[in-house]
């Protein structure tokens, strides 16, 4: 395993396969937000800070493919959560670490990898999630994919929670509490004006004065 996760060592994985019950069923990351789907928001976020990126999907894949990226589906059918998208995109990666990344939440850090390869270093843990300052965002992580066999045991036996399965590997948690609104996200329609205020404002790491409305 590499020791540090540097940028090289560190695919980036779009976690967009999810059912999005709260937003009537459409294909979140098709969703546009000032004016461009949440994929290309994320996208655009992870370029400077990993080597490759994957897209985690499960609709839609050939519109998702069109942005140059592979796209996983993943193995079990049925939307079983955010970790078989994890699974998958561990067993596609070409690095030893991937960094993931919900795409409902578009302010991602600049330093998303930075900070969580230096608190996992610090700690010689497997992975690093981060806290807003408040509370741990599961899927904001940096994970060892030599854990894609432990992982696939733990959705073998029907578990599905985030949470409990990083725990386990006692993850380190780097702290973003300076950060906190970059975990907003889109849950329900209602998210979406705020998430324009903040982009608009500045927060996170991509220009929303280049957006194309
Ligand atoms: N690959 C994959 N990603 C998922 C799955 N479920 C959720 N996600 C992703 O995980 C992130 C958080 O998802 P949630 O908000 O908990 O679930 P959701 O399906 O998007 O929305 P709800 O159905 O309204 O809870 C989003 O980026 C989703 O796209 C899944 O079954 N597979």
């Amino acid at each position: 395993m590499t020791l540090v996760p540097d940028r090289a060592s560190t695919t980036g994985v779009i976690l967009a396969g999810g059912r999005a019950r709260r937003m009537d069923g459409q294909d979140k990351g098709l969703i546009r937000l000032a004016g461009r789907p949440l994929i290309e928001w994320a996208i655009e976020a992870l370029e400077p800070q990993v080597g490759a990126i994957l897209i985690s999907a499960n609709r839609n894949l050939d519109r998702y493919a069109s942005y140059g990226h592979p796209v996983v589906s993943d193995p079990l059918g049925g939307f079983q959560g955010p970790l078989a998208g994890c699974l998958a995109a561990m067993r596609a990666a070409r690095t030893p670490w991937i960094l993931t990344l919900p795409c409902d939440a578009p302010l991602t850090p600049r330093d998303l990898r930075t900070r969580l390869a230096e608190t996992r270093t610090a700690e010689q843990t497997q992975i690093a999630i981060c806290s807003d300052g408040t509370r741990r965002q599961q899927l904001h992580a940096l994970i060892s994919v030599a854990l894609a066999d432990d992982l696939q045991d733990f959705l073998s036996r029907g578990e599905r929670k985030a949470a409990i399965w990083q725990h386990r590997h006692r993850p380190a948690v780097a702290d973003f509490g300076d950060q906190s609104d970059a975990f907003a996200n889109l849950n329900e329609r209602t998210d979406l004006s705020r998430l324009e205020r903040l982009l608009a404002a500045g927060s996170g790491s991509v220009d929303a004065s280049r957006s194309n409305t």
